[in-house]
């Protein structure tokens, strides 16, 4: 499998002095053609720096990125991003084939092709004849779906998710995880996902990298050994689902002594001090994300 994305010795500081504050410490790792490979960490520890780096929006202060062998040095135009937020970032004056169609302005296409590029990801993400509403007449899950459409319809090399389901509740967020696992297999797309979601990060990915907390710096990158094709109830039911949960909120918590998780999901007695601060960490990023989502890009398509 080629190599898609190679992150070598990336440093981020933010400052400089007595302000100097660093967000990214020392990460090295790549992420094969077609994988979808999840980022776990936790609040605060420099996920979005790191996106945000790999998407050429900032430059890193030490180390590099590279997209398909090309140094990233500026927003790659085969890259896209979504985000939490969906609501800033579609244009609520746009129809929806407008909004999936708004960034294939730059590129070489009639606009016969990028109608018909709009009306296939619309497809692909199963809002097929919504084309003609407005963002706003759509359910929330509805407008994300608008968003992961208008990021495959560029037919990006890499396709950068930054939390992207942690504002649509629990049942919607079971439908687009599954979504973006049938959109990944079935175009062979290859995506790099963060979420706080020890969860998600199992369910969706072939592969986990975690970080540590703050300066991010990868503690352990895991393979997920599940089947490719995953059910909501019998896939996190499974004990290799739970085995590996367990494992990545051992290393979330960084003590490396909370026990297994049980079938249902509670932490087993004895253990449950440490898994329970991990889950609690991480429902205290879900809290953070949710009240705090400045400083993204906002009602700018990507
Ligand atoms: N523009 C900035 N200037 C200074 N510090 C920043 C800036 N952006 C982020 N930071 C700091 O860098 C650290 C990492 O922030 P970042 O947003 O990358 O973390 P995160 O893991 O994405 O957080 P969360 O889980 O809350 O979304 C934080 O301490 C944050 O305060």
């Amino acid at each position: 499998m080629a190599t898609m994305l190679e992150v070598n010795g990336l440093n981020h500081r933010y400052g400089s002095g007595e302000s100097e504050h660093v967000a990214v410490r020392d990460l090295t790792f790549t992420v094969e053609t077609g994988q979808l490979a999840c980022i776990v960490g936790p609040s605060g520890c420099g996920k979005s720096t790191l996106l945000r780096c790999i998407s050429g929006l900032i430059r890193p202060s030490d180390g590099e990125v590279r997209l398909h062998g090309d140094e990233v040095d500026g927003v790659p135009e085969d890259l896209a991003v979504v985000f939490q937020d969906y609501s800033r970032s579609l244009f609520p004056w746009l129809s929806v084939r407008q909004n999936v169609e708004f960034p294939l302005r730059w590129k070489k296409l009639s606009r016969a092709e990028r109608r018909e590029r709009a009306v296939e990801a619309l497809e692909w993400v199963g809002l097929p004849g919504v084309g003609n509403k407005y963002p706003w007449q759509l359910s929330g899950g509805m407008q994300q779906r608008v968003s992961i459409a208008r990021a495959l319809a560029r037919r990006p090399a890499l396709l950068l998710m930054d939390e992207p389901f942690a504002s649509v509740d629990a049942q919607t967020r079971f439908e687009l995880e599954d979504l973006l696992r049938t959109v990944q297999v079935k175009h062979g797309s290859t995506i790099l996902l963060v979420t706080h979601d020890i969860d998600e990060s199992v369910y969706l990915g072939d592969r986990v990298l975690v970080l540590s907390k703050s300066p991010a710096s990868i503690v352990a990158d895991l393979p997920v050994e599940l089947p490719a094709e995953r059910d909501q109830i019998a896939t996190r039911a499974s004990s290799a689902f739970v085995s590996m949960r367990s494992e990545v909120a051992k290393l979330l918590h960084g003590s490396g002594t909370a026990g297994p998780v049980t079938a249902e999901g509670a932490p087993a007695a004895e253990d449950a001090p440490e898994a329970e601060q991990a889950r609690a960490d991480l429902t205290e990023a879900d809290a953070a994300e949710q009240a705090n989502t400045a400083g993204e890009p906002a009602s700018k398509p990507h």
